[in-house]
């Protein structure tokens, strides 16, 4: 199991710029980025030219240097004796700079993009855009595009885009207008935004990271707080559990579950909650729910717990140090004082987390929750999907075309000093000082009835544990999706809590 698919670290487009232009002033000459970018667009074009036994290849050049790294691998691939043409958008005297030295470079065939024809080729590089797409394509640019996927779905031959696919906003994963479907994309130096979020990351196909002779220390002047969520970034704040620990030091997660017909939620939260590591979990239930919810349970307790009164009678017992509400919970009035009495400051630091109703009953009032939320004496997690963060965070959730979905879960973060966990299959962890997470990999398997409760026992497991508030979130993000990446097709939300062990012995590295 990779640890990280990629460096860790994250960048907007801008931060790469600023990282390219650090490295030239620093004594680099950009055409050896160029040059470097080429030969590893042109390795990973040569082996799927090999697998697919393709010998024509078309490269699709813009006018700025993504055109460049084009120019570049034609040149290296028609060395190669493959039979390469180049499709310009603009007359190559246009091009300045790098850009235009490596299509000095260029000797073979050259056609303005606009009368390329794709027929009789076996793989095209897409170089029209990269990092440096500023607004929406033209509509020359945008006709181009959709003839290319067109010729890409009838043929099934290959797509390989430099950088980023032409037409995808590096910074907020935006179409700009239309963008390339590609088969394999090379990027350089570290992921951008835009490969990871939605919907761009659907045209990325495979995303490899290159390296092109940029050093890490580029960034130390940038403080990156972005970063891809993968075992590197929480592998080392993971609770492990010791040999002379005992239960309670594994901490002691209470879920609160709803009325008699509403348990089930719950208990799939109580039970992740177990399975992540919490030494206990107790259910906290409703006297009329109490009969179903505990002759269904057998590791999780069960105490009776009306409302908030209720509730604030079983917290009373300050070794329930993590606190998960929401799943089943209904919406209404009592559930409203029943997250405010699970956030209320006490002398210990109690972690919360709030799911679905407990979100969607401060529906008509956000501002009542983040009070609550930002006076917590420990990390709170809220963990909304789409629609519970749009009706919640509705000041945070405009301008959704130009700010993505990270920045939005910034502000969301911001303004409720807690940590949003904004799920899909893009989820995004943001915290209150400005760290966030994107997850990579994504299982179809996961849009099941109760996946979402697992997720918040998960993370209320680890909060018990008392791992930093973000990193559990983080955390519990990875390993719910690693679990449905394991077991796969047929998942229901029962199996990811029992795959759950799987998960811990890749992280601990245990032979299975
Ligand atoms: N040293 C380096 O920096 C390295 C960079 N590398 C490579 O460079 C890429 C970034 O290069 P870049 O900054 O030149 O930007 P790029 O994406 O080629 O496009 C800019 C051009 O497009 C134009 N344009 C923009 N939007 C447009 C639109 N909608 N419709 C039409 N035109 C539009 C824009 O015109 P303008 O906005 O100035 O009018 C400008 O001419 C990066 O992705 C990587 O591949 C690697 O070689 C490693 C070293
Ligand atoms: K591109």
């Amino acid at each position: 199991m990779p640890l990280s698919p990629f460096p860790l670290e994250i960048l907007t487009t801008d931060q790469m710029a600023r990282a390219d232009r650090l490295t030239i002033e620093s004594g680099v000459p950009g055409i050896e980025l160029m040059e470097s970018a080429g030969v590893a667009l042109a390795r990973v074009t040569t082996r799927i030219l090999q697998r697919t036994s393709g010998r024509r290849v078309l490269a699709l050049c813009g006018p700025g240097n993504n055109g460049g790294d084009g120019y570049v691998a034609a040149r290296l691939l028609k060395a190669q004796r493959y039979k390469v043409k180049v499709a310009s958008l603009v007359p190559p005297d246009q091009l300045r700079g790098d850009a235009a030295r490596a299509a000095a470079g260029w000797a073979g065939t050259l056609l303005p993009a606009q009368e390329c024809d794709f027929d009789g080729v076996d793989l095209v590089i897409d170089a029209l855009f990269g990092t440096g797409l500023a607004r929406d394509l033209d509509l020359p640019a945008q006709t181009l595009v959709n003839r290319l996927n067109q010729w890409r779905r009838e043929t099934k031959q290959s797509v390989v885009s430099v950088d980023i696919p032409s037409g995808v906003d590096g910074t907020t994963g935006a179409i700009r207008g239309a963008a390339v479907e590609a088969d394999e994309t090379v990027t350089f130096f570290r992921v951008k935004t835009g490969h990871l979020l939605l919907p761009g990351r659907t045209r990325c196909g495979q995303l490899t990271c290159a390296h092109i002779g940029i050093r890490s220390t580029t960034l130390e002047s940038m403080q990156v707080k972005t970063f891809v969520n993968a075992p590197d970034l929480w592998l080392s704040a993971l609770p492990r559990p010791k040999v002379d620990g005992h239960k309670y030091t594994r901490g002691h997660a209470l879920v609160v579950s709803g009325g008699a017909s509403f348990t089930g939620a719950a208990r799939l939260s109580a039970s992740a909650a177990l399975r992540a590591g919490a030494g206990l979990v107790t259910l906290a239930s409703p006297s009329d729910a109490l009969l179903v919810n505990a002759s269904a349970l057998t590791s999780v307790m069960v105490r009776p717990a009306d409302g908030a009164g209720g509730l604030a009678a079983v917290l009373a017992d300050e070794r329930k140090n993590a606190v998960a509400i929401g799943p089943g919970l209904g919406v209404s009035e009592e559930s409203c004082r029943q997250v405010e009495v699970s956030l209320t400051p006490q002398a210990y630091r109690r972690a919360a987390v709030l799911d679905a109703d407990a979100l969607t009953s401060f529906e008509s009032d956000p501002f009542r929750l983040w009070r609550a939320t930002r006076a917590a004496p420990g990390p709170v997690v809220m963990t909304p999907h789409a629609g519970e963060f749009a009706r919640l965070f509705s000041e945070c959730n405009s301008d959704r075309a130009l700010r993505s979905k990270l920045d939005r879960a910034r502000d969301a973060a911001r303004v409720s000093g807690a940590i949003v966990l904004y799920k899909g299959p893009d989820t995004v962890v943001a915290a209150p000082d400005g760290r966030a997470s994107i997850q990579a990999t994504a299982s179809p398997w996961l849009a099941t009835a109760g996946s979402g409760d697992v997720l918040t026992g998960i993370v209320a497991g680890l909060l018990a544990q008392r791992m930093d508030g973000f990193l559990a979130a983080s955390c519990a993000v990875w390993m719910h999706t690693r679990a449905a990446e394991l077991f796969g097709p047929g998942l229901i939300a029962d199996d990811i809590i029992a795959t759950l062990p799987r998960v811990w012995r890749e992280l601990f590295g245990v032979a299975s």
